[in-house]
C-alpha cells in the first residue's frame, strides 16, 4: 500500500493545530497510488487528503504543483485545492517529509473503461490545456528524451532479466525516437500522468482530476498520447480505435489539433510508451524487498510500444480522418 512514511498521533495533532480544521476524527492510509504517502484525513471540517511527498517528487517542484492546482481550481477545473494553514502556508513538513493537505474530491476512478469515459476524458484534457495557457510557472519535463536515456542506462545491465533482448530494444527505440521526435508543436503545461486512476467520475460524468505530481511543460499532444496508451488498449493488448476516436473527437471540440499535431501522434505514442516502460522497469528492478507497493508491470508498456512501432500513420490507428468521427 502506498504509505511509505508513518505518522504518529502526536506528530499529526501538532501538524493539524497549524490549520483551522478542527480536531482530527480519523486518519487512514490509502492503499492506492505508488508515488507518495496518502492519507484520508477526516477532521471536524470534513474529509481531506494528507500527502507526504516521497522519493520521485522533488521538494523544489512542489510550488509548481501546488500553484498549478490553485490556478486550475481558479479556472473552474475540478481538482484538489491545497489547504492553507492559519499562517497562509500550504506546504510544510510532517514526519521528515514535505507535506500538504488538499481538498477531497468525490468520485471513483473507472475500473472498466468505456468509450464514453474516453469522450469525457478528451473534453477534460482539452479544457485543462486551455486553462493552463496563462499559468506562468514552468517545469521542464524531466521524463523526456534525456530522462529516458538516463533511466535506460540505469536499467541496461539487468533489462534482459525482464524480457529477452530488452536492452537492445530500449537502445534501438531511443535512437529512433531521438531521430524522429517532433519539434515546434504547441506546448504548455501537461498533466503527464492522466491514467484512469487519476480521473474521477460520479455516475456517467467526469467529476475531477487528481495527481498533478508529474505535470510539466511539453507538447500538449504528448498528453493525448499518454492518454491513448493508458485508456485505449484492452486487457488482451489490442488497441481500441473507438475509444481513441472518442478521446480525440471530444478533445477537438474544445481544442482542435493542428495537422502537425495529428501527424506527430504515432511518435508521441511511442515516446509515451517508452517513458512508462522505463519508469516501471526501473521500479521493477529497484523496489525494496518486502515493500508494500507492488510495482506496475513494465511488459504492458513493452507490448504497447511494439504495437506503435508497427504504425506508419494515423490510418493504422483507424484515425486517418484525424478522429473527426461524430460522437
Ligand atoms: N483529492 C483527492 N480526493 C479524493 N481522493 C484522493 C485525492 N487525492 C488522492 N486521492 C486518493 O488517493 C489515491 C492515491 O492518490 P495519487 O495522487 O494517485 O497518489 P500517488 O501520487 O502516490 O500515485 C487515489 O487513487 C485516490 O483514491
Ligand atoms: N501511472 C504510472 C505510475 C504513476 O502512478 P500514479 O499512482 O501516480 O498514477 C504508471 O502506470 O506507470
Amino acid at each position: 500500500m502506498a504509505v511509505y512514511t508513518e505518522v504518529t498521533d502526536d506528530e499529526l495533532n501538532a501538524f493539524i493545530a497549524q490549520y483551522d480544521l478542527g480536531a482530527v476524527l480519523s486518519c487512514k492510509g490509502i492503499a492506492e497510488g505508488v508515488e507518495n504517502s496518502n492519507f484520508l484525513l477526516v477532521t471536524e471540517r470534513g474529509p481531506f487528503i494528507l500527502t507526504l511527498y516521497e522519493k520521485r517528487t522533488r521538494r523544489e517542484d512542489l510550488p509548481f504543483f501546488l500553484g498549478l492546482m490553485e490556478h486550475l481550481a481558479d479556472k473552474g477545473i475540478a481538482c484538489p485545492l491545497p489547504v492553507q494553514g492559519t499562517d497562509g502556508l500550504a506546504l510544510r513538513e510532517l514526519a521528515g517529509r514535505p507535506a500538504v493537505i488538499v481538498t477531497f474530491l468525490a468520485g471513483m476512478w473507472p475500473r472498466r473503461i468505456t468509450p464514453h469515459h474516453c469522450a469525457e476524458l478528451g473534453t477534460a484534457l482539452a479544457r485543462l490545456h486551455l486553462a493552463v495557457a496563462d499559468f506562468r510557472m514552468e517545469r521542464p519535463n524531466a521524463l523526456s528524451l534525456d530522462g529516458w536515456k538516463d533511466l535506460a542506462g540505469k536499467c541496461a545491465p539487468r533489462a534482459d532479466e525482464v524480457a529477452r533482448d530488452l536492452r537492445a530494444t530500449l537502445e534501438a527505440e531511443l535512437a529512433a525516437l531521438e531521430a524522429n521526435w517532433p519539434a515546434g508543436l504547441p506546448s504548455g503545461v501537461i498533466h503527464a500522468d492522466l491514467f484512469p486512476d487519476n480521473v474521477f467520475f460520479r455516475g456517467d460524468g467526469l467529476s475531477g482530476l487528481i495527481d498533478f505530481y508529474f505535470a510539466c511543460n511539453d507538447f500538449l499532444a504528448y498528453d493525448i498520447a499518454i492518454c491513448m496508451n493508458a485508456w485505449c488498449f484492452e486487457v488482451d493488448g489490442s488497441f481500441n480505435a473507438t475509444k481513441a476516436r472518442m478521446l480525440l473527437t471530444s478533445y477537438q471540440k474544445v481544442r482542435p489539433l493542428s495537422p502537425a499535431e495529428l501527424a506527430a501522434l504515432p511518435w508521441l505514442c511511442r515516446g509515451s510508451a517508452l517513458r512508462f516502460l522505463l519508469t516501471r522497469l526501473y521500479d521493477w528492478l529497484n523496489h525494496p524487498p518486502g515493500a508494500f507497493v507492488r510495482p506496475k508491470d513494465p511488459l504492458e508498456y513493452l507490448r504497447k510500444l511494439r504495437f506503435h512501432q508497427t504504425v506508419r500513420g494515423l490510418g493504422d490507428y483507424a484515425l486517418d480522418d484525424g478522429g473527426s468521427y461524430q460522437v
